[in-house]
C-alpha cells in the first residue's frame, strides 16, 4: 500500500495550528492566532489575541470605536506577543506563523526575540503606518516575511469519535 497523498504540508500544518489557536479568541471582530516553530520544525509557542490574565473578558471592552479606554485597543495582547511570552525555548532562528501580518509593536518583539521568518495569511492592514513600520523594521533587521498561499483553503477537523 502506498503512502497517503492528501496529507497537509508543513506550512499548512503550522498555519493550521495558528488559525486553530485563534479560535480561542473572544475578540468579536478579529481572531488572530500565532504558532512559533524552531529550525527542527518543533512547535515552541502558540498564542492568540486576548486580554492579559486577570483582566476579565466580561469586564473589559471589546469595542473598536469610541473613547480610547472604552475600546479593546489599550488592553488586548496580540497573538504574536502571547506566543513569544508563552514559548518554552529560546526563539533564535525560529519562524512565526500568524493569521494576520504583524503590527509594529509585534514586529519589534518578533525581531528582538530572535525570530527570523514571518509567515502570514492576511495583510488586510497593508498600507497603514503600523504595517509599513513593521516592514521597514523587518527589512532593516533581515527578518524575512512571506504570504502563504495554501493549496488547501480548508482543513477540516472533526472531534467526532466515529471519525478518529
Ligand atoms: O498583529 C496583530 N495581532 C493581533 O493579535 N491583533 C489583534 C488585536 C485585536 O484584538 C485584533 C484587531 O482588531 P481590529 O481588526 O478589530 O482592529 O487583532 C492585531 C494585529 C494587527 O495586525
Ligand atoms: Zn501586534
Amino acid at each position: 500500500m502506498g503512502k497517503r497523498v492528501d496529507y497537509i504540508n508543513w506550512d499548512e500544518y503550522f498555519m493550521g495550528i495558528a488559525v486553530l489557536s485563534g479560535k480561542r479568541s473572544k475578540d468579536p471582530s478579529t481572531q488572530v492566532g500565532a504558532c512559533i516553530v524552531n529550525d527542527e520544525k518543533k512547535i515552541v509557542g502558540v498564542g492568540y489575541n486576548g486580554f492579559p490574565a486577570g483582566c476579565s473578558d466580561e469586564e473589559f471592552p471589546w469595542e473598536r470605536e469610541g473613547e480610547f479606554l472604552k475600546t479593546k485597543y489599550p488592553f488586548v495582547m496580540h497573538a504574536e506577543q502571547n506566543a513569544i511570552l508563552n514559548s518554552i525555548k529560546r526563539l533564535k532562528n525560529c519562524s512565526i506563523y500568524v493569521g494576520l501580518f504583524p503590527c509594529h509593536e509585534c514586529a519589534k518583539a518578533i525581531i528582538q526575540s530572535g525570530i527570523r521568518e514571518v509567515v502570514y495569511l492576511s495583510d488586510k492592514y497593508s498600507g497603514t503606518d503600523s504595517n509599513t513600520a513593521s516592514k521597514m523594521m523587518f527589512d532593516a533587521s533581515g527578518v524575512r516575511y512571506r504570504q502563504l498561499h495554501p493549496k488547501k483553503e480548508k482543513i477540516e477537523i472533526s472531534l467526532n469519535i466515529e471519525d478518529i
